[in-house]
Formats: structure tokens, C-alpha cells, sequence
């Protein structure tokens, strides 16, 4: 009886909350929901659906929702920061619904999965009734939904916050999610999500109008870089690209009506005018409605040259380039482990598989990031010229040399990260003349001038068998062991277990058709059973041949746009024949194998294939 009370006083104390801090017009949007989940044939005492994605499938939907991802992820780390402690968890959707990520309390996440509130899972409308994720998607509007607002009674344990995350045209990109014990109901966790929301949609802002002309603005210059500022974006002929909510507020217009205007219309200035004031910051401007504000203008296509010695990097770090092969993701977690420490990491692997890729990731998350990658290729430079490269010379050292000298590959890195590509084939003599630099950390250039200290991290990378090469006494034992801090090997693609994934980001960075285009299952499969002696390299030469063989209205890259070369080449990866020579029986053949190989499971063929399960299941039936 008293239990009873208790529950009742949670219940109505519940309730008050919900009203207090949810505002007007609530209960027409819950009714609303509540009578389209009653449309989709669900009822209120049903069992939900917990059914997840598969793991390959989930991959590929991140892979898909990646920029969402990669933006959303540190902020949902502060954010949970926030509320850690408390019977709470964070939840980031796609548009549709499906979990993308999730982090929360130990406790409560073993309760959240009980409903499959975990990644894989969907929670919109049509799923599950009533629910904050759902019911924010279809209402396009921060939603909270409270105890017994859920349609299903399974879900009434909850209360759940959500925030739309829009992209930069204004699309629903994904949703936020902060959902807890109803009893833990908090009247700031609403207001948490919307800020959260909101950086995550300046960063996507940020980072895709990446060549655009960005004015940072707020009437306050002390609100300039902080959640509160106006970002609007235009191209160089200043049409407005983008902007996010707090410049839509700012500006008074909504962003249909913002993309009419233009620079000059919005904020007085022309581009040339902008540009030549890139340098004040913060800059005084008067918008179309007379407000003074203060901008800071970026327009990073006329900033300033990268300095010498600073390679362009491929703007990865490690956690972009784990697509969801367990022996890649493997090998990054273990370099993940030793970065900043000290210890030079040896990578090893076939040519094309992304050595020197990781190279530049493990600097852009090392403690040195923001030093130099010094790259230097040990097999491409004759061996008179590499010791000059490396060690730099002094004015006069020999004939030909540049007059005041040079500082060398090794001086230049010192602060950052020294790669070493292809070490295996660096000359013999010069070996014991790097293990001395390693050793002492100083170098001294040709010529005989003084010793320089240097600090720097060291990576090298080769395709050859460092060890072997030890044995037939072309590399210095010694130095081997002074590299191979942490030794890790990258999978050749035709071991990846995540091709589908691979072939989806290349085709969405590249756009080698000019635009996103997709590949066809049976295509999918034939690069299954390649063995990509090229890895990375040729797979995407593929790709960007096949993009080209490509008809305006063609979406999908199928058999016949592959070139001919490359069909040529096909050598079955496993040791059963192909049976047939058709596409189809080729495709079949592969299902089949991979369907051998697992002992029928069709998830882990689908997952080994880089297939869904839905082609496999159609390829059964074929
Ligand atoms: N994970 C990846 N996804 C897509 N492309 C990749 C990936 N990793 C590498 N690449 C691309 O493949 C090509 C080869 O990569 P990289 O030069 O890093 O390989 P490598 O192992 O160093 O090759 P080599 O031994 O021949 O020097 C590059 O164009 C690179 O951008």
C-alpha cells in the first residue's frame, strides 16, 4: 500500500515535470503519435521489436553517416561527461532512426539493451511507438517523451530527450538522444541535448563548407567562437552556402529564404571586400537590418601556403580509417595504445594497404600533431642523394651542392613525426649512420658542421620481410631492433572483412563520377573474390575507371563498366573454382563458397562477402 503511494507520487511528480518543461501543445503532440503508432498496427502491451542490424550492415550505415558520426562523437563524449552518474545514456540516430552510436552509464545501458536501445536497433515511430527518437523525427522538433507518453508499455520506463541534427542544407541528418530511468528525469537535459545538437551541427557546418568563405559572427565579440556565434557560409561568387540556426536567428530569415541573398545583400560587403579583410579580427560589419555585429572572416582557399617540410596529409586520423575489419581495427587499437610514448612503430604489409595512410594518422593523433610529417622514401632516392636528404649538408659540403646548405629530412622533422617509407631498401651504410641518430638524437649534416639535437617520433613502413632481410645480412640487426617498438602488419584486401564499406567511403570521398554513386551486388561479389594485388591503389583505379564508363542517369557501377584489365586478372581467392563463367554464376559461386565456408550462417558469408544479408538470401534463391 505504502509502495503503492510512493509510485503514484513519482508518477504525478513525473507528470508536473513533463508539463512544466515540455511547454504548451504536448499532449496534441503525443496524441498525435500516439495515433500513428496505433496506425502502424502496434498496441500498446505488445512485446517491441528488438531485432538489430547485423554487424557488416551497421558498419556500412556508419560509413554512410559518417561525417554525422565522426562530428557527433566528441560531443557526445562532453556531453556525457555531463550527466555521467546519472541511470543515463546517449543514443545518436540517422535520420531513420537507426542507433548509430551509443555511450551511457554501465547500469543503465544494461537496461537500455533489454529494449534494444543499442546501436543497430531503430527506434522510430513505426518501430516503437511513441518515442522521443521517433516522434522527433516525425515532428522535426526537439521531443521529450516521458514514462507513459511511450505507446509500448515495455518502453514506459524512460524518458528520453531528443534533438533533430540537421546538415548543412537544412536536411534531417540524425537525431540526438539522451534517454535515463524516468525516475532520473532532469529539467536540464533538454537544454543539454539542444546545445549538443547544435555543435554538432556547426562542426558539420564547419567542416564541409571547408572551401568556402566562412564569416563567424555575433553582435557581442566575446560570443565570436563560442556556441552562440552565426555561421554562414558562401561560395567565392558570394551566394550563401549554409548557415546555422543562430545565424538564421540573427540574420531574422529562415534558410530557404537566406539562400536568395547574398553576401553583399546580407552583409555589405562584397567578397574582394571580405577577403581583403581577412586579417581584422573581429571585424565591424552592419547586416541587411542595420545590427552591428563583429565577425571573424576564414577563407582557408586564400590563407596562407602550408610551410616547407610539411607534407599534406590525408585528413584521416585513426579512428576515420577503422571501417569495421576486426584485424585492422586490431592493428589500430594497438597503435592507438603506444602513440605519444616514445616508441617507434614499424608497419608492415603489402603495397597499396594504407602504410603510409596510417603514418599520417598516427601524427595527426600523436601529442606532436601540430609538428611537421616528414616523409622520406628510402627506395626512391639513389643512394648518394639520400644521405644528403636525411642528414642535410652544410654550405660547400660537395660539388653541387645548394650554396648555404641544407637541413635535412631529419632536422625538419624534429618537434613532429619522421617517416621512413620503404626502409628495408635504405643503403646499407647509411643504416648505422640513422641507428647513431636514434641512438645519440642529434644529427650531423654533411660538411661537418656541429651536431643538431632533434625529437621526434618515429614511424617507418616497408613491404619487405625486415627479417629476412636481417638473415641475408642486407639490414643491420641492430637497427631492426631499434624500429620495431611496435610492429603491426595491415590485412591485404582480400582479407578485409568490411570490402563494402571500403568500396562506399572511396566512392562517397571521391565522387569520381562528379557525383555519389553505388556499386551492384554482383560487382560487390566478384571484388569479394579478387585477390587485389594492388590493394587500396588498384581498388580505387578500378573504381574511378568503372565511375567513367558511367551514363549520366547510371547510378550503379555494374559488371560491364569494370575495365577490362582488371576482369582479366580474376584469380579466385579460395581454392574452390568458380563454377560458370556468367556474371550471375560467378556471383553465385561466391555465395555459395562463402556460404561453405561459414557452415551455412548467412550473416557471417554476408559479413566475409562485404554483402547484406538480403543478397545472400537472393543468391540462395537465384
Ligand atoms: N583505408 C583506405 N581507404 C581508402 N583508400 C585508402 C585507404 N588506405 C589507403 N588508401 C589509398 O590507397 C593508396 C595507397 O595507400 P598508401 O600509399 O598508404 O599504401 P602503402 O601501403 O604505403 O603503399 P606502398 O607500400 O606501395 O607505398 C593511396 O591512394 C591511399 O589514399
Amino acid at each position: 500500500m505504502q509502495r503503492h503511494a510512493v509510485c503514484h507520487a513519482v508518477e504525478r511528480q513525473d507528470q508536473q515535470d513533463v508539463e512544466r518543461h515540455a511547454g504548451r501543445g504536448l499532449s496534441e503532440v503525443i496524441s498525435n503519435s500516439h495515433a500513428r503508432s496505433a496506425t502502424f498496427g502496434l498496441s500498446v502491451t505488445m512485446r517491441p521489436d528488438y531485432g538489430v542490424l547485423p554487424a557488416a550492415d551497421l558498419a556500412l550505415k556508419l560509413e554512410q553517416n559518417r561525417a554525422l558520426f565522426v562530428h557527433a562523437r566528441p560531443v557526445m563524449e562532453t556531453l556525457y561527461a555531463q550527466i555521467v552518474n546519472t541511470h543515463s545514456m546517449i543514443a545518436l540516430t540517422d535520420a531513420s532512426g537507426l542507433i548509430l552510436h551509443s555511450l551511457g552509464d554501465d547500469d543503465f545501458l544494461a537496461r537500455a539493451e533489454k529494449v534494444a536501445l543499442r546501436a543497430g536497433a531503430v527506434w522510430s515511430e513505426a518501430r516503437q511507438g511513441t518515442n522521443a527518437i521517433g516522434t522527433a523525427i516525425a515532428e522535426r522538433e526537439a521531443t521529450t517523451i516521458h514514462g507513459d507518453q511511450h505507446y509500448l508499455r515495455a518502453n514506459q520506463f524512460l524518458t528520453c530527450s531528443s534533438v533533430p541534427i540537421l546538415d548543412p542544407l537544412g536536411n534531417l541528418s540524425g537525431v540526438l538522444d539522451v534517454t535515463g530511468d524516468r525516475r532520473s528525469y532532469h529539467q536540464h537535459t533538454m537544454a543539454l541535448a539542444k546545445m549538443s545538437a547544435q555543435m554538432i551541427e556547426n562542426r558539420l557546418i564547419t567542416s564541409t563548407c571547408t572551401e568556402a568563405l566562412r564569416i563567424h559572427f555575433h553582435s557581442r565579440p566575446e560570443f565570436i567562437g563560442t556556441l552562440m556565434e552565426g555561421i554562414a557560409a558562401f561560395s567565392l561568387d558570394g551566394r550563401l552556402l549554409c548557415a546555422n540556426r543562430s545565424a538564421q536567428f540573427q540574420l531574422g530569415l529562415a534558410l530557404g529564404d537566406l539562400r536568395a541573398q547574398t553576401l553583399e545583400s546580407l552583409f555589405g560587403a562584397s567578397v574582394d571586400e571580405m577577403i581583403a579583410r581577412l586579417a581584422a579580427k573581429p571585424l565591424a560589419l552592419g547586416l541587411h537590418s542595420g545590427v552591428a555585429v563583429f565577425a571573424n572572416v576564414e577563407c582557408p582557399l586564400r590563407a596562407p601556403a602550408p610551410s616547407p617540410g610539411m607534407r599534406e596529409t590525408a585528413a584521416s586520423n585513426l579512428r576515420d580509417l577503422s571501417t569495421g575489419d576486426p584485424q585492422f581495427a586490431a592493428a589500430i587499437e594497438r597503435v592507438r595504445r603506444v602513440i605519444g610514448k616514445n616508441i617507434p612503430v614499424l608497419i608492415g604489409g603489402e603495397t597499396g594497404t594504407g602504410k603510409d595512410v596510417l603514418a599520417n594518422a598516427i601524427h595527426r593523433d600523436s601529442p606532436r600533431h601540430a609538428g611537421p610529417f616528414v616523409a622520406v622514401n628510402c627506395a626512391s632516392l639513389p643512394e648518394t642523394l639520400i644521405e644528403a636528404e636525411l642528414f642535410g649538408y652544410t654550405e660547400g659540403a660537395f660539388t653541387g651542392a645548394a650554396k648555404r646548405g641544407a637541413p635535412g629530412k631529419i632536422a625538419q622533422a624534429n618537434g613532429g613525426t619522421l617517416f621512413l617509407d620503404e626502409i628495408g631498401d635504405m643503403p646499407f651504410p647509411l643504416q648505422s649512420r640513422l641507428l647513431r641518430v636514434l641512438q645519440e638524437r642529434v644529427v650531423q649534416p654533411l660538411g661537418g658542421a656541429r651536431p643538431i639535437p632533434v625529437d621526434f617520433a618515429l614511424v617507418c613502413a616497408s613491404n619487405r620481410n625486415l627479417r629476412e632481410r636481417v638473415e641475408q645480412g642486407a639490414f643491420r640487426e641492430d637497427l631492426y631492433y631499434r624500429i620495431n617498438g611496435l610492429v603491426v602488419t595491415l590485412p591485404p584486401l582480400r582479407e578485409r572483412t568490411d570490402l563494402a564499406v571500403v568500396v562506399d567511403r572511396i566512392l562517397r570521398s571521391e565522387r569520381f563520377a562528379g557525383r555519389v554513386v553505388g556499386v551492384a551486388d554482383e560487382v560487390l561479389a566478384l571484388f569479394a573474390r579478387h585477390r587485389w594485388p594492388g590493394n587500396f591503389r588498384q581498388l580505387s583505379n578500378v573504381l574511378r575507371t568503372a565511375s567513367a564508363m558511367l551514363d549520366d542517369h547510371e547510378s550503379q557501377i555494374r559488371i560491364a563498366h569494370l575495365p577490362q584489365d582488371f576482369l582479366d586478372e580474376p584469380v579466385p581467392r579460395e581454392a574452390g573454382a568458380i563454377r560458370g563463367t556468367r556474371l550471375d554464376d560467378i556471383a553465385a559461386s561466391a555465395v555459395a563458397a562463402a556460404l561453405e565456408a561459414h557452415d551455412g550462417n548467412v550473416s557471417a558469408a554476408a559479413r566475409a562477402l562485404g554483402v547484406s544479408r538480403t543478397t545472400v538470401y537472393r543468391k540462395m534463391r537465384s
